[in-house]
């Protein structure tokens, strides 16, 4: 994978991901919804980019149209300049199979397997040998303190668990991408932190990061913020400075677009 070296260097390379004028209906007549109404952005290579705004202003939708499992209805996203358009049903599930990592809102594990089945599967399905396998598991595992569960069912774990398994299972595979819908939603803020931690530092390894959020916290390890409002960008802001600094012009800007949790505004 090309990757444009440091922050500063991103600014100049091509975009990775281009979304361009963007609209998307669900629905008819009536019933019809405008979740995303003519959105435009771009991701560079390596960049971690966070997502923000009021509960159904498009968040979502803008990671369903990445990950390929949604089609937009008007306008056009590409990646690496090819038109997802271009790609055939079977070109994007390889696509999400071989370049995405997806942590998705629900953990959507397989319950009737262990949390080291739920782990592998994708690296299984990618035809990595056994051995390579059980070494991967078991970093990963490590990394995100879940290594004394690997034998148990999923239905037993808690929420937070749960999560971090669904992490380790999107980000085993080490994706150019990954893709995470308030990741931290069901941690609790050590395990959150933990979390944030790891995917800064995966960033830092060179893979893009694109993270839905309502956590202004959470928000803050991100190198940049769009807030959707409408389905329509409403506002971005860069980090440029110390992340406290960051954390406190994204509640401001959260104030203004609304959609923050748990904040007094
Ligand atoms: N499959 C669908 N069918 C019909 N309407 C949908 C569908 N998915 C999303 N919507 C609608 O599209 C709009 C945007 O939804 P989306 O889930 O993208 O918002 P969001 O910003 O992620 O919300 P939240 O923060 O609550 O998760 C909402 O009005 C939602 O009800």
């Amino acid at each position: 994978m090309t990757f444009l070296g440091s922050k500063n260097q991103r600014e100049f390379g091509m975009s990775y991901i281009e979304f361009n004028q963007v609209s998307k209906l669900y629905g008819y007549g009536v019933n019809q919804v405008q979740a995303l109404d003519n959105l435009s952005f771009k991701l560079e290579k390596g960049e971690f980019l966070g997502i923000m705004g009021p509960s159904g202003s498009g968040k979502s939708t803008v990671l369903n149209l990445l990950a390929q499992i949604d089609y937009l209805s008007f306008g056009k996203i590409t990646m690496d300049g090819t038109d997802l358009r271009d790609f055939s049903d079977g070109q994007r599930a390889k696509n999400r199979q071989k370049k995405m990592g997806i942590i998705f809102q629900d953990p959507n594990l397989l319950s009737s397997l262990t949390v080291k089945e739920n782990i592998e599967l994708s690296l299984l399905a990618l035809r990595v040998n056994r051995k390579d396998v059980e070494e991967k598991v078991f970093d990963i595992a490590n990394r995100l303190n879940i290594e004394s569960l690997l034998d148990q069912n999923v239905f037993d774990l808690s929420p937070g668990q749960q999560q971090k398994v669904s992490a380790a299972r999107a980000i085993i595979k080490e994706p150019e991408l990954i893709l995470a819908d308030e990741p931290t939603g069901s941690l609790d803020s050590k395990s959150a932190t933990y979390l944030l931690q790891f995917l800064t530092q995966l960033n830092r390894e060179h893979h893009s990061l694109v993270m839905v959020t309502h956590d202004p916290f959470a928000a803050s390890y991100c190198d940049r913020i769009i807030f959707v409002k409408d389905g329509r960008l409403f506002a971005q802001i860069n980090r440029v400075d110390s992340r406290q600094a960051f954390f406190e012009s994204i509640v401001e800007m959260q104030a203004t677009v609304g959609g923050g949790e748990g904040y007094d505004f």
